[in-house]
């Protein structure tokens, strides 16, 4: 399979603070660790790191209402949101490597900001659309979507430090794929907003393949849009990434996992992933942390175009004798 020519722009966020667990914030440097770059350069791809981001210390952090841990999460999402800016204003498909899943905001917005209207296909087994007075624990990890969606901001309080973020999505470009632990409240929100789902029961019921041919029908059925995938590695199977904040049972499998992004990346729409809730102290043991992470840089090396099948680069001739 020939391979055209990308080229990614990696950000790393190592923030923790959309959730309670430690740890969280290595995510980025475990991934680079396992070798995402060279794989990247390996099949051809043009990478530049842009670095970690250096997150301000947000001192008094008090909850807001049940919100916690408010002001550094709107400050740090800021700082992502004008990054990922930058890099999409030098033309790469922008790698954001997480850090928690709160960092969605600043990625989604910035990369709204550079491309306009875009789809947003979310890969999770938590919708992360709760709102700040809907949410549970009270962890922005799971609320960010609500701060995104323009149907949604009659729900939401003016929070400190979140006053820059504009709503950019709309309900009818958002996609969920794996989802499998859903709140009371975030099932409310789904089915007033009509958004499209694919439940781990669609998964099991239709496929993967087919989940995917009907996401990119959904999302391409009015005007073709750049994609932002948002891939929570708790989407997948706890058997395969157990490091995780908040696994749950009965995820998807690693071939799954990877045939969405081989899927994603053949539209060639993907201008922006996400990797993120890597946690390696949720690691038992080595191994688990070692499939966890490789299962991480196999994800990303499919959304920017390796395939199982193989790859050979287009110049690529047989040595002469
Ligand atoms: N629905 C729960 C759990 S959300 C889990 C967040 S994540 N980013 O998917 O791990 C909540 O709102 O706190
Ligand atoms: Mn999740
Ligand atoms: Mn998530």
């Amino acid at each position: 399979h020939q391979l055209h020519q990308r080229s990614a722009g990696i950000i790393g966020a190592p923030f923790s603070k959309g959730q309670p667990r430690d740890g969280v914030d290595r995510g980025p440097d475990l991934i680079r660790a396992a070798g995402l770059l060279d794989k990247l350069q390996g099949q051809g791809c043009a990478v530049k790191d842009y670095g970690n981001l250096q997150f301000e210390e947000v001192v008094d952090d008090e909850p807001v209402g049940r919100v916690k841990r408010v002001r550094a999460v709107g400050s740090a999402n800021q700082r992502l949101s004008e990054a990922v800016q930058a890099v999409k204003r030098d033309g790469h498909t922008t790698v954001m490597l997480g850090g928690d899943h709160s960092l969605a905001i600043g990625s989604i917005h910035g990369h709204s900001m550079a491309v306009g209207e875009l789809s947003v296909v979310w890969v999770d087994a938590h919708a992360d659309i709760n709102t700040p007075l809907s949410s549970p624990t009270g962890n922005l990890h799971g609320q960010p979507m609500s701060y995104l969606l323009h149907e949604l901001q009659s729900k939401v309080p003016v929070l400190p430090n979140f006053s820059w973020i504009k709503p950019c999505v709309r309900a009818k470009d958002l996609v969920y794929i794996g989802l499998r632990d859903v709140d009371p409240e975030e099932h409310y929100i789904l089915k007033l907003l009509g958004v499209k789902v694919f439940s781990m029961s669609e998964v099991d019921q239709l496929g993967v393949s087919r989940v995917m041919e009907e996401t990119c029908d959904y999302l391409s059925d009015k005007v073709k849009k750049p994609i932002h995938l948002s891939y929570d590695i708790d989407a997948v199977d706890p058997s395969v990434t157990p490091a995780t904040g908040t696994p749950v049972p009965g995820g998807l499998t690693y071939r799954e996992a990877v045939f969405i992004t081989e899927h994603l990346s053949q539209t060639g729409l993907l201008s922006a992933v996400d990797l993120v809730e890597v946690n390696p102290l949720r690691a038992r043991t080595e191994q688990d942390l070692r499939s966890t992470v490789s299962t991480a840089v196999d994800l990303l090396l499919g959304c920017f175009g390796r395939l199982r099948q193989g790859n050979h680069s287009a110049g690529y001739r047989l040595p002469e004798p």
